[in-house]
């Protein structure tokens, strides 16, 4: 059984959603699993676990910096463990070319290059925003690809679910049975 933390840099609250569906799943195939939000993490990826899942959501063209930082001052550590990204955007949602490019911005900025990596679809959260993000969010949707929603007066939620549980697992198949250690 390994130890699995699942650590992630969110706005709005879907990439915590995500992280807590990736634990529970991790859980569901033997392991242990924590989601944690990084900013709570003191910077440093605590000496317990055996393994790492960092997800981080896009906005204005960036993951969330608080990852971003975190992924990159333990980038050694990350490589030496069996490691992961997940990325939650909407150009996940249609615009796959606009996704990876995120990713590779990622990549570059923090230096880890993770065993795996999954693009995730966010939500438009509309109803939760306020006046002007709403605004913002609705005159940017209209003209990206993949047809996001535009009613304001209701949320979209585009995470394909079966996507990130088939993610966890995989993650949580490849750790085995036996436990590592750094
Ligand atoms: C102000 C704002 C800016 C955003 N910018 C981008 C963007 O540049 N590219 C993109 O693909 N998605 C963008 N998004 C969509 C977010 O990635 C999506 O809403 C995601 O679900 C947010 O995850 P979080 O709730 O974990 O922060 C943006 C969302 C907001 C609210």
């Amino acid at each position: 059984m390994a130890r699995v933390l699942i650590a992630y840099g969110t706005t709005e609250g879907q990439t915590a959603k995500i992280a807590d569906v990736v634990a529970d799943v991790v859980r569901e195939n033997g392991h242990d699993a924590e989601a944690v939000d990084v900013t709570t993490l003191g910077g440093e990826i605590p000496d317990v676990y055996d393994a790492v899942v960092i997800g981080a959501s896009v906005h204005v063209g960036k993951h969330d910096k608080h990852a971003v930082e975190f992924a990159h001052s333990n980038r050694s550590v990350l490589e030496r463990l069996p490691s992961a990204f997940f990325s939650v955007s909407l150009a996940a949602h249609g615009d796959t070319e606009e996704a990876e490019k995120y990713v590779e911005q990622f990549e570059t900025e923090t230096e880890w290059h993770p065993d795996a990596v999954a693009m995730f679809s966010g939500a438009l959260l509309y109803t939760k925003y306020g006046f002007i993000k709403r605004r913002l969010m609705k005159k940017i949707s209209e003209g990206k690809p993949g047809g996001l929603g535009l009613d304001t007066s209701r949320d979209y939620v585009y995470t394909e679910w079966d996507g990130v549980k088939r993610f966890a697992e995989h993650f949580a198949k490849q750790l085995g049975a036996g436990t590592s250690s750094r």
